[in-house]
């Protein structure tokens, strides 16, 4: 049995007029359990968002962890400063990063928590090897780069391929996953063995965000293997 689920929802779809706001909208009792910050650069994926300015921003407004998913290219070159600038855990894509040891290596001297992302086309075995270096492996279920996209059914193998190796090897590794997470998949991919689940439009696009992230949570709980 994994530990509980944790819901971090993505602000990549909030009103980023009002961006405290959006952030105290998903904080309080059984609310979010970390805020997910999207960084793109419009060349690793066909989108951009915001850099670190806003991330500084995002980590002076809230008291939650902060989980930043760098969808950028040259992560060696440009991660350790999100690390730096207070995030709790960040992610860059196994894509991006010709060094991904190294580059744990340093998030960890500047006090962070280091991930590793995975494309939906790049295989479990691009990063088997050096799973040991991270406390997170991301597996992507929509390809990065836009909000709102459909949960792409096929990478439940990979989530369970990936459960099965934190189990033989006994790693300390959360899977988190990202992308058209919502009350329809989320129970799947649970099952599947994910235990930290991002979510924006599902939360983002709820009147209530807190009850969203809410039955989001009890979904999880309830099929997580
Ligand atoms: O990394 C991302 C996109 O590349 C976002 O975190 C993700 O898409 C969240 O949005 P949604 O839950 O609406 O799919
Ligand atoms: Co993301």
């Amino acid at each position: 049995m994994t530990a509980a689920p944790a819901i971090h929802p993505s602000i990549l779809n909030a009103d980023v007029s009002r961006l405290a706001d959006e952030i105290a909208r998903i904080c309080g009792p059984g609310g979010a359990d970390g805020v997910h910050v999207d960084v793109m650069d419009n060349h690793f994926v066909p989108n951009l968002s915001w850099g670190l300015p806003v991330v500084e921003a995002v980590v002076g407004c809230t008291g939650l962890p902060i989980d930043a998913h760098l969808m950028i290219e040259d992560a060696d070159r440009w991660a350790p400063a999100y690390a730096e600038a207070g995030c709790t855990t960040v992610t860059a894509h196994a894509e991006a990063t010709t060094a991904p040891v190294r580059l744990a290596a340093e998030l960890h001297r500047l006090g962070a928590r280091a991930g590793i992302a995975l494309r939906p086309a790049t295989p479990l075995a691009a990063v088997a090897d050096v799973l040991g270096d991270f406390e997170m492996l991301l597996i992507m279920t929509v390809e990065p780069g836009f909000g709102g996209q459909s949960f792409i059914e096929s990478m439940l193998p990979k989530i369970q391929g990936a459960r099965r190796l934190v189990g033989q090897r006994g790693l300390e590794l959360s899977i988190q996953i990202d992308g058209g997470v919502s009350a329809a998949t989320i129970e799947r991919a649970a099952e599947a063995g994910a235990d930290v689940f991002v979510a924006g439009s599902a939360v983002y696009g709820a009147d209530d965000a807190l009850a969203a992230i809410g039955e989001l949570r009890a979904l999880a709980a309830a099929h997580m293997c």
